[in-house]
């Protein structure tokens, strides 16, 4: 398997990192290659406009910026790159995440940025794994047994409270 990075994960700065690391966790559960960098649109914007600038060319498929307070970063990123670009607003001590949400999700029409929820960094890791399957039966099969996971865990959340609540007879439809 190669070894390039597919994916970039940037955050406006290495304090990110305790929410982040869930993306890369989740890029890791499904063997995707990815690097992580500091990058800002507002303390290093020459740097990070090249970077966006030359994402594609190096071969990078699905940008990921996480960001707290004014986060400018994510649609900075969009709007010097083709790639998707998925914004995970970074909570602060602050204003609880809510400044971050509406400064990532408020995009002008014509440049996108698909935001996940406040911290929500493991949805944008599974949401970089789906754009990637996309072009990809192989990992769109791993994807289909990941979600048959997820839906075999919730069954059995629903038998336990069955269970507790009503007795183990009760009617579900999880069996
Ligand atoms: N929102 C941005 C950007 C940007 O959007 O360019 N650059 C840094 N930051 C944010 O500032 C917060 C505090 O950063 P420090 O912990 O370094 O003071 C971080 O959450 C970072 O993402």
């Amino acid at each position: 398997m190669s070894t390039a990075p597919l994916v970039g994960i940037a955050m406006g700065s290495d304090s990110d990192w305790t929410v982040m690391e869930a993306a890369a966790q989740a890029l890791t559960e499904f063997e995707i290659p990815f690097e992580v960098d500091v990058l800002s649109a507002h303390r290093m914007p020459a740097e990070m406009i090249a970077y966006g600038e030359a994402a594609d060319a190096r071969g990078l498929k699905v940008l990921i910026a996480g960001a707290g307070g004014a986060a400018h970063l994510p649609g900075m990123l969009a709007s010097v790159t083709p790639l998707p670009v998925i914004g995970v607003p970074v909570p602060l001590k602050y204003l609880d995440g809510m400044d971050s949400l509406l400064s990532i999700v408020q995009m002008p029409a014509g440049v996108p940025v698909a935001t996940v929820s406040i911290a929500g960094a493991r949805n944008a890791g599974l949401l970089a794994a789906r754009v990637l399957a996309a072009h990809d039966p192989e990992l769109r099969s791993r994807m289909k047994d990941f979600q048959q996971q997820l839906n075999e865990q919730a069954t059995e959340k629903g038998k336990r409270l069955r269970a507790k609540v009503a007795g183990a007879d009760s009617f579900g439809f999880g069996k």
